[in-house]
């Protein structure tokens, strides 16, 4: 697959412009990110986003930037990410999350190996580590846990770890659910199923507790749906949206009778968790 890089010079005081064309960029899906000094690079599959669609994105911003945009052969994500990006990560001084390839990191209770590969979830961003931030606050033993979104599998495999009797992995890409199945190999985890698919995969299954780190507009459309697989009493932990957006999934959350039980904020990314 060939790419669109498009990249964007910042003013280095500003730290809000930096977040607000984070999140401009974020609205076309992007294969892969990065950040060096004051450019922000995004990459984007050709084919499904065109330059055109990025130059309007461009135009919608609230300042000024210099923008350009080049087309990339085809990108060895894992290589660049082993290069530059992933490095082993402690959370809450319990969770430790490394690559294969990492010979120097600290020791703690839980350690989960992720192969970074066309997949999201190294841990690295805000979004994953407040949802392992979440699990580590609850029990759950005997749990039947859905992964909704997977990605490398990060979650679902750490909800593994802490003891859940079931995970269930879905995500609409294949590269997640190769991803996920190599990263439970790497891990040991036995007691993990996953798919390639959508909310629509999942019928009349039930849970105990649902993570979903996907982004705003799934999580509006798909949250009845979650919410009808989910036992009573059972916990749903949401994630990949802003905080500006908060008030939209929080309106939703309420119409299907969810109650709040905690948010975790980091670099204006939401986590939040609810009980049904
Ligand atoms: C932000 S990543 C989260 C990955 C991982 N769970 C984590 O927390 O790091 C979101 C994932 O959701 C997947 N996804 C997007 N739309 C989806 C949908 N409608 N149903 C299931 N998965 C979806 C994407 O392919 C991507 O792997």
């Amino acid at each position: 697959m060939q790419y669109i890089k498009a990249s964007f010079k910042l003013n280095p005081d500003n730290e809000t412009n930096r977040e607000i064309a984070t999140a401009f960029l974020a609205q076309l899906n992007f294969e892969s990110f990065d950040e060096s000094g004051t450019e922000l690079n995004a990459f984007y599959p050709v084919g499904k986003v065109t330059p055109e669609d990025i130059q309007q994105i461009v135009d919608e911003l609230p300042f000024e930037v210099h923008f350009s945009e080049e087309e990339m052969p085809d990108i060895n994500w894992n290589e660049e990410w082993e290069k530059n990006y992933f490095q082993p990560l402690l959370i809450g001084n319990e969770c430790l999350i490394r690559a294969p390839f990492h010979k120097d990191y600290p020791e703690a209770p839980y350690e989960i190996i992720i192969e970074p590969n066309m997949a999201f979830g190294t841990g690295n961003h805000e979004t994953t580590s407040l949802m392992i931030e979440h699990l580590m606050e609850l029990n759950l033993h005997d749990q039947l846990v859905l992964d909704m979104g997977c990605g490398t599998g990060i979650l679902g495999i750490f909800a593994s770890m802490l003891g859940c009797k079931k995970v269930t992995a879905i995500d609409i890409d294949h590269w997640a659910f190769e991803g996920t199945l190599e990263n439970c190999r790497l891990n040991n985890i036995t007691n993990l199923d996953a798919f390639i698919g959508d909310a629509t995969l999942l019928g009349n299954k039930k849970f105990d507790l649902i993570l979903a780190n996907i982004q705003k507009n799934i999580i509006l459309q798909d949250l009845e749906k979650y919410v009808s697989v989910l036992n009573d009493d059972g916990i749903l932990i949401v994630s990949g949206f802003y905080k500006d957006d908060l008030e939209d999934i929080m309106g939703k959350a309420s119409e299907l009778f969810l109650r709040k039980l905690s948010i975790k904020e980091r670099n204006n990314w939401i986590a939040c968790s609810f009980e049904k």
